[in-house]
């Protein structure tokens, strides 16, 4: 059965799957680490891919950019593909001299001024988070890749570009220091909040791509291709997760 917006039929999606913001990195996930990729879906060229890694199924789909487009294809996937565990993985924008360019952040909280879960329930929690037990899965996968990673709270943000403002402290300063938000990306609060109300498991990981405390900057193309770390450790996260 598809949907309007994905040609999957029921079974061509594993239980869980990896969701790049952009869909050529699902592409080339698929394509660089997964036996046997099949593509299941290019509706709108949201590529979605299953296959195997090392004997376990698991599948990878573009999210696309922001909370409404990964609102949309987390919950098909979650309600009308059996799918149980969403594992984001993205870039991010540092808040935080901690978090330098390449380094892993797995999210223990998304942070956001955005309505889409009052809109989506009802729900007035300005964070939502992600599943312990995929979470402490992602820790031992990591461990055993011997990648380290920074743990800490996310601001997903609908708004890529602000206009420039001389306050001080700068909004992501606040943000840093009230909130707890090591960077920002625009998906996190999203997906945490379907996987909460549909009863699933969500999770993110995020390299940073660039800092507000610092002029370093990463291209398109690292972008897509040279966040092999933070993929290794979503894609082993089956073999520690509890079945
Ligand atoms: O690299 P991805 O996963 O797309 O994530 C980040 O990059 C995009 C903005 O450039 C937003 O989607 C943001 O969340
Ligand atoms: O959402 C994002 C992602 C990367 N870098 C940013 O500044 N924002």
């Amino acid at each position: 059965m598809s949907t309007p917006h994905n040609r999957a039929e029921n079974g061509d999606f594993a239980k869980t799957v990896l969701m790049p913001g952009d869909p050529l990195r699902a592409k080339f996930i698929a394509e660089t680490f997964l036996e046997d990729p099949r593509l299941v879906t290019d509706v709108r060229g949201m590529y979605g891919y299953t296959g195997t890694y090392q004997g376990r199924p698991i599948s990878v789909m573009g999210s696309g950019m922001g909370m409404p487009s990964i609102g949309i294809y987390s919950y098909e996937l979650y309600t009308q593909y059996g799918v149980e565990n969403i594992i984001r993985i993205g870039s991010a924008g540092s808040y935080t001299d901690k978090a330098k360019l390449f380094d892993v952040v797995l999210a223990t909280g998304a942070y956001s001024e955005s309505n889409y879960a009052v809109t989506q329930s009802g729900d007035t929690d300005d964070i939502q988070t992600p599943s312990a037990a995929l979470n402490d899965a992602l820790r031992a996968s990591a461990k055993a890749a011997g990648i380290p990673l920074i743990e800490g709270n996310i601001h997903s943000s609908d708004v890529f570009y602000r206009q420039p403002s001389d306050a001080k402290p700068t909004y992501w300063e606040k943000l840093r220091d009230e909130k707890g938000c090591l960077a920002v990306e625009m998906e996190s609060f999203a997906l945490f909040h379907n996987a909460r109300v549909l009863g699933k498991r969500a999770a993110c990981l995020l390299t940073i791509s660039d800092s507000f405390v610092s002029p370093e900057i990463t291209t398109a193309e690292q972008r897509q291709t040279s966040f092999t770390a933070m993929m290794k450790v979503a894609l082993g996260v089956d073999a520690f997760l509890e079945k």
